[in-house]
């Protein structure tokens, strides 16, 4: 995991442990010997540490939390030896030096850095802070203020900006063009020549635990608490780690390192740092499809996109942003020159906030082809379709595209409800048809559930999982059923709000109770965003709006949505819908209206309204989509728990603290969840959703977790 080499009397220690080089405990004891072996040798004058491969360490071995591992010659033991040699240490860093990694360049005594790496201290995002003694000498290193801002928020800065601050000595010059084996070797000769220059150099002033921090007042702490509290609502971590950096400025070195440790254990064990590292995991098993293998996809080089809406615009965004060429097809020129325009503004928007250049933004907009003729995509490896939401009009386009594409070409539907399967079979190549689920808006949102329908193969599949993952989506791939995973989940949610107003809430009671779990908002708030003509529009493809087509033995609670749209009110769009808004303002405020007419709904439909608790309120909504979950699992629609938390937290909010609503099911209790749902069942005979998940029901009573259970499920059919 680590080798050793001496060149020119200069030890060189590098880390090897691909793909990220994280410090593992063979690792760590990699680093001790190596220390071990260049102190014993008198010929060796300085010793240099480097990441192999394409980078520095991206901190420790995540993975070592769950099985106590890193507690076993821990990392902030390692990084007190670095700092304590008596032979300077110079840390040559490329790639991404991240929590762990860039505590131990901390610990060395010279920081050097290719212009291409960054550096930072994610671990608020884990749910822990860091924990070797990043807390403490960061701030001695660069002042309370900006080490602070750097370790609360979590983000990493590039090498170039970390150097403005001071954190790193020099800095190594690497184009981007120039290979990772030449950024490294480039990068060793640096931190030799550095070695070299300082090996007689007195080590006073290059320990960092030695440093001073200068004090700042409360007022600072404070502030940034606040603002903490309103950016990372709801997550421990970062107020946390605030209070261990006040603790660098407040006592000597080996006293903040106590705090540090004491804040650490509590965080290493609670159900949030649980949460949050389960979604760090779950996010990149999302491509690990049991029976797909992702080296059989083709790759896309060339793209087309039909609509030039705002759908459509926005995932042509995404492909020419990386350099991949798009035609964008709409079928009047308006429309298209709207579309060309919506895309123009979003670069020229990158620009002046600084988060692009002209030149980049000009070279993206040079892969756009926008076209009138469906012609020009005869050539294109993969088409997305991005019309209106109609299953008639999609047919028709795929149909078009079959006749006119390539027969290699992979042909794509932008749906959020519809059958991918019927969409297919309008074509002749049912096996190249898949469902891509973006989500709005397209070039924002990371979330894509890509949906194989019964004929979709194996390399369409591996095609566009790969390519989602070029465009720098999460990419989650999903069975073919009403409303795939997400919206399917969302239908039995949204109904439980709605049945809680026929019962006696108002929209602000439910939006408050779903905003203290830690959504970004509640349901009715985010219907008033989207517009409430979407819920209408798909109520009316149900074919559940008109009372007398309506299942007689299932209660229908969107009387009162039906109403709203009646009366114009969509939402934000038309100023008001269940909230009243100011002009221009997504701010609602509780509207008389909308109130009576819940009041008198639930009179009409024969409730008598009460006082619903929070609980109620919070255990309704949330059971109903996690047993819909559970059926999404039984039926083969999610592969894998984890799939529906990253779909959650990525596409509807759910608070990723939490670990998404079946990491959180697991945390509450299935035997409990399972309870409930039979009560609220009791209670609401005619949902269908309070009939409970058979799997939930055999989980429930053998008193099994669903994440060990699926884990050993999966292994089982792996070894088949
Ligand atoms: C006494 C107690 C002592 C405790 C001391 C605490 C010390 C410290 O403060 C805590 C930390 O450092 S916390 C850590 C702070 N650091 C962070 O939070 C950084 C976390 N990492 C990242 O942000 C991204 O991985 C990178 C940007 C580094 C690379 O992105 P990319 O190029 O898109 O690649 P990718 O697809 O993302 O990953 C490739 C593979 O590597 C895997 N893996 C990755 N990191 C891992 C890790 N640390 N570990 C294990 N595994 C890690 C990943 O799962 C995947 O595996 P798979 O089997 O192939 O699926």
């Amino acid at each position: 995991m680590t080798s050793y080499k001496t060149i020119k009397d200069v030890a060189v220690i590098t880390i090897e442990n691909p793909p990220v080089n994280a410090l593992s405990l063979a690792v760590r004891e990699g680093i001790l010997d190596g220390l071990s072996r260049a102190s014993k040798d008198d010929t060796v004058c300085a010793i240099v540490i480097i990441g192999g491969g394409r980078t520095f360490p991206a901190g420790a071995d995540i993975s070592e939390f769950a099985n106590g591992k890193a507690f076993t010659k821990p990392l902030p033991q390692i990084i007190e030896k670095i700092e304590s040699t008596q032979k300077p240490i110079v840390c040559a860093i490329h790639g991404t030096a991240f929590g762990g990694g860039l505590e131990v360049a901390l610990g060395c005594h010279y920081r050097i850095a290719s212009t291409r790496s960054k550096v930072g201290l994610p671990e608020v995002n884990l749910g822990i802070l860091p924990g070797a003694g990043g807390t403490q000498r960061l701030p001695r290193l660069i002042g309370v203020w900006l080490a602070a801002e750097m370790i609360c928020s979590g983000k990493p800065i590039e090498a170039v900006d970390a150097d403005a601050k001071g954190i790193l000595d020099d800095l190594v010059e690497i184009s981007s063009l120039e290979s990772v084996q030449t950024e490294y070797d480039k990068l060793l000769d640096a931190a030799i020549t550095l070695a070299l220059r300082v090996k007689n150099h007195s080590l006073e002033g290059k320990r960092v635990s030695q440093l001073k921090v200068e004090p700042v007042s409360d007022f600072f702490y404070e502030q940034l608490a606040l603002q903490i509290s309103k950016n990372a609502r709801g997550m421990n971590a970062p107020l946390q780690a605030l209070k261990a950096v006040k603790a660098s400025a407040m006592f000597p070195f080996k006293e903040g390192m106590q705090r540090e440790q004491q804040i650490l254990g509590r965080l290493f064990v609670s159900s949030q740092a649980k949460a949050l590292q389960h979604i760090f995991f779950a996010e990149r098993q999302t491509m690990k499809i049991p029976g797909i293998d992702m080296k059989k996809g083709v790759p896309i080089k060339f793209v087309g996109v039909i609509g030039a809406g705002m759908m459509g615009s926005g995932i042509a965004i995404n492909f020419i942003k990386k350099g991949i060429p798009v035609v964008l097809i709409d079928a009047e020129q308006e429309f298209l020159d709207r579309g060309v325009k919506a895309i123009e503004d979003y670069f020229k928007g990158r620009v002046k906030k600084g988060k692009t250049t002209r030149f980049l933004a000009d070279r993206s907009l040079g892969y756009l082809r926008p076209s009138l003729h469906y012609e020009d995509l005869s050539n294109v490896d993969l088409v997305i379709e991005a019309v209106f939401e109609n299953l008639d009009v999609k047919k028709s386009v795929l149909k078009h595209l079959d006749e006119i594409c390539k027969p290699q070409t992979i042909l794509c539907t932008n749906t959020s409800t519809l059958d991918i399967d019927q969409i297919a079979s309008a074509t002749n190549r049912p096996d190249r048809v898949i469902g891509t689920h973006f989500f709005s808006p397209a070039n924002v949102m990371r979330l894509m559930e890509n949906v194989a329908g019964s004929k979709t193969s194996e390399r369409t599949i591996a095609s566009v999982m790969q390519i989602s993952k070029t465009i720098s989506k999460i990419p989650v791939l999903v069975g073919n059923c009403f409303g795939f995973i997400g919206n399917r989940m969302l239908f039995p949610y949204n109904n439980q709000a709605n049945a809680l107003l026929q019962e006696g809430a108002f929209p602000h009671d439910v939006d408050k109770v779903l905003y203290d779990f830690g959504f970004p908002m509640g349901l009715f708030q985010m219907s008033d965003l989207a517009g409430n003509d979407i819920g209408l529009h798909i109520r009316k493809a149900q074919g559940i709006v008109d009372p007398s087509q309506r299942d007689p033995n299932e209660r229908y609670v969107s009387t009162t949505a039906d109403k709203l749209c009646e009366m114009k009110r969509f939402g934000v769009k038309s100023s008001k819908g269940w909230y009243s808004y100011a002009k221009g303002s997504r701010k609602g405020r509780p509207d008389k209206e909308v109130m009576d007419l819940i009041v008198e709904n639930s009179k009409a439909e024969g409730f008598v309204r009460r006082n619903i608790s929070a609980k109620e309120i919070e255990e309704r909504c949330l059971y109903a989509l996690i047993n819909e979950g559970f059926k999404c699992l039984e039926e083969g629609m999610a592969y894998k728990p984890g799939d529906i938390d990253i779909i959650w937290i990525y596409g509807y909010g759910f608070p990723p603290q939490k670990g998404g609503p079946m990491h959180y099911a697991d945390a509450v209790g299935l035997k409990k969840i399972y309870d409930s749902i039979l009560q609220y069942g009791k209670a609401d005979p005619k949902t269908s959703a309070w009939k409970p998940s058979k799997l939930l029901e055999q989980l429930a009573s053998s008193g099994k977790k669903l994440a060990k259970y699926w884990t050993k499920k999966l292994k089982a059919q792996s070894n088949l």
